[in-house]
């Protein structure tokens, strides 16, 4: 297994790369040669990334062509047994010893080991490892140190070095997860990645960068591009969930009718129309994210880093909720394909145990909106103290004077009915904060007290922004469509904010005027635009364009011989091989003769 995936591995980057295309794309032809996961995601995704953000010019001319060449491979050993979220507190230590210009790496005990890295257990043979960084008796913090871990001929591990597999899980199984320990082991200090941080020969610690915290750069570009990801992943079960739907035939709701296609049911319209919008908005949301990410970087190039708070909650927002809601539409794809949707072969399981995985790791779905609701709470307090509000929190000056939104259910004004909630949940927790101090917490205990509403607030932040970015973004990019191509796409947009506005009823009418009347045409108008799409529901996944290959599936390919591939590939099963497994020679048969 191990050796077919690498084997599959390095054909895709190194046929892909002599083509000199860029790796993006490798993360999308990666998906013809695995159902799961890469051994090098980690190389590509986040070593040589982290080599470009962390590392000065003479550094990146040392370790960049040797890692684009393939001449080492990388992964990022960051986590540990026992610390995961909580990077200040991470274990293992880099102590700067001047005599011999080294650093020594320690792991000082079982919880300290680095625990989760891709690519780490058997394939990597240099890594990124975050350790407490002390000199001369003072900790600075965690720091990137690029470490060799194996030698690059025999590609055993070092000596000092303790490393391996962390075995099976519950997905990711082709991504050769390991953990890592180290005992007394010696690096040069030239192997700290100084862009944002150096040791002087002497052991002198010299900060660099104006931001405390560029040195979670990698993450905030992988928090990024997983919105991304989640789009494509989501746009791929949902393509193997229609077609699916649009093959099988089963129930007889009128007597003298032939079985319907269950993709006929409103109910499985319900299942799958709001997977295809969440793709689009998903999509357009992460180019939007990519965009800002840019600006940001090129604003901390000119040593500006006044937008980077706003980056880091939106990314973390993003990423949060986009795995989430992708991990639960993949399931609900799944749950529309029957038994079929839980075999293997549909690849559904596959899809999904990857979407959930992206759930937690780059940072945990909890802990990352408790990072966008600071933000949020400290943006409201800024505005109350008549500072300016960052773009995407200019919606809550409408909340300043506290009045109710008046509900309007055009496209436009859901939208404003969503920044109402999110305006009106972020008031509450600054109020609930408040409330708790007046009571005489402090404020750490006033904020622990109010996470579950603060975690709500920024969910409902982040939905405002997706509905207004999807909106506007589909409103910009069908300008010059044909008046059919825009009308669909207005209707998936506007399913969206449908969708969400009916599983948010108890929030508008909290913040809004919605009544109940409002909520019954909500209703009518949903359950009649899934109508509308059913025509051209087949033909919107067609469009995602997945290649059989890429979609490895037996319910989504393009001929839809579901039924011919289901047994196919059931007859390859290793269990087909005889007619009569030899387990029952030595157990069953003895069982049944009372010899066992
Ligand atoms: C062959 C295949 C080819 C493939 C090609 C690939 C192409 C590219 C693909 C890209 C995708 C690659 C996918 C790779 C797969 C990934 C596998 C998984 C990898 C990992 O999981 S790595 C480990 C990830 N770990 C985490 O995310 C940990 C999460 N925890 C944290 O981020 C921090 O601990 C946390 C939660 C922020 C708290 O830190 P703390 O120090 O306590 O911070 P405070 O809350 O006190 O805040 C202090 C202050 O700092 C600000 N802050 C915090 N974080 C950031 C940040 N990241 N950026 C900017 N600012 C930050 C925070 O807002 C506070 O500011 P204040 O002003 O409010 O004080
Ligand atoms: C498939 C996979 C691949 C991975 N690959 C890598 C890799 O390549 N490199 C790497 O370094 N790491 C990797 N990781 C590790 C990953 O980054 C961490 O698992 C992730 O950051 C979550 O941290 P944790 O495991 O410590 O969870 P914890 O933070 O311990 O979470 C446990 C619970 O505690 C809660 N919690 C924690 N802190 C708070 C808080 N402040 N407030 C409220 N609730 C809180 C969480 O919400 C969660 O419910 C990977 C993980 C997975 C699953």
């Amino acid at each position: 297994m191990y050796g077919q995936i690498v084997r599959d591995g390095l054909v895709n980057v190194t046929g892909i790369e002599d083509l000199g295309l860029t790796s993006p794309v490798l993360q999308r032809t990666s998906d013809a040669f695995f159902k799961e996961i890469s051994p090098f995601l980690l190389h590509f995704g986040m070593f040589v990334p982290t080599i470009i953000g962390q590392c000065t010019p003479e550094q990146q001319a040392k370790w960049l062509p040797l890692a684009m060449d393939l001449k080492i491979i990388g992964t990022y050993a960051q986590t540990e047994l026992g610390h995961g979220t909580f990077i200040r507190g991470l274990e293992t230590t880099a102590t700067y010893d001047a005599s011999t210009e080294q650093f020594i790496l320690k792991t000082p005990k079982l919880s300290s080991y680095k625990w989760w890295a891709g690519g780490l257990g058997k394939t990597a043979n240099h890594c990124i490892v975050l350790a407490q960084l002390y000199t001369k008796g003072v900790c600075h913090g965690p720091h990137p140190f690029i470490v060799q871990i194996r030698d690059t001929e025999t590609h055993m591990p070092l000596p000092g070095i303790k490393v391996g597999e962390i075995g099976p899980k519950l997905g990711f199984n082709t991504a050769d997860n390991g953990f890592l320990g180290f005992e007394d082991f010696r690096i040069p200090r030239e192997n700290l990645m100084m862009k944002n941080a150096q040791v002087t020969k002497d052991g002198t610690y010299v900060k660099v960068a104006r931001h405390g915290k560029l040195t979670y750069g990698t993450m905030v570009f992988v928090r990024v591009m997983l919105v991304s990801d989640m789009a494509y992943c989501l746009a791929k079960a949902v393509t193997i969930a229609v077609r699916y739907s649009a093959v099988r035939r089963q129930s007889q709701p009128k007597p003298d009718q032939p079985e319907p296609q269950v993709l006929d049911y409103l109910t499985q319209q319900h299942k799958l129309f709001i997977c295809i919008s969440t793709a689009h908005a998903m999509k357009l949301t992460s180019t939007w994210l990519w965009n800002t990410f840019t600006g940001v970087l090129a604003d901390m190039r000119d040593g500006n880093t006044d937008t980077l708070p706003e980056l880091h909650a939106l990314s973390s927002c993003l990423k949060a909720i986009s795995t989430s809601d992708t991990s639960a539409l993949i399931e609900q794809c799944r749950f529309a394909c029957g038994g079929h949707g839980y075999m293997y072969s549909s690849n559904l399981p596959a899809l999904y145990s990857f979407a959930t995985a992206t759930r937690t790791y780059e940072g945990d779905y909890t802990v990352l909106l408790l990072q966008t609701a600071r933000f949020l709470v400290k943006s409201w307090e800024q505005m109350d103290e008549g500072k300016p509000l960052t773009p995407t929190l200019a919606y809550l000056e409408q909340s300043r004077n506290g009045s109710q939104v008046s509900w309007d259910d055009s496209p436009e004004g859901i939208v404003r009915g969503f920044d109402a909630v999110a305006a009106g949940r972020i008031g509450a927790c600054v109020k609930s904060i408040r409330k708790h101090i007046n009571n005489g917490m402090d404020y750490e205990d006033a904020w622990q007290m109010t996470t579950v509403q603060l975690v709500g607030a920024a969910e409902a932040h982040c939905r405002a922004v997706i509905c207004r970015v999807y909106r506007d973004e589909t409103a910009r990019l069908t300008a010059g469509c044909s008046p059919g191509v825009k009308a669909v796409l207005d209707q998936l947009s506007t399913l969206y904010l449908l969708y969400w506005a009916l599983e948010r009823t108890g929030d508008l009418l909290r913040f809004s005027s919605l009544s109940e009347r409002d909520i019954e045409n909500l209703q009518a108008r949903y359950e009649a635009l899934l109508l509308k799409i059913r025509p051209n529901a087949v033909g919107l996944v067609d469009a995602f364009d997945f290649r059989d290959e890429v979609l490895m599936s037996t319910l989504g390919s393009y001929d839809g011989r579901v039924y011919e591939r289901l047994m196919e590939e059931a007859l390859k099963t290793p269990l087909n091989r005889e007619p009569v497994s030899d387990s029952f020679h030595k157990y069953i048969k003895p069982m049944m003769q009372g010899k066992l």
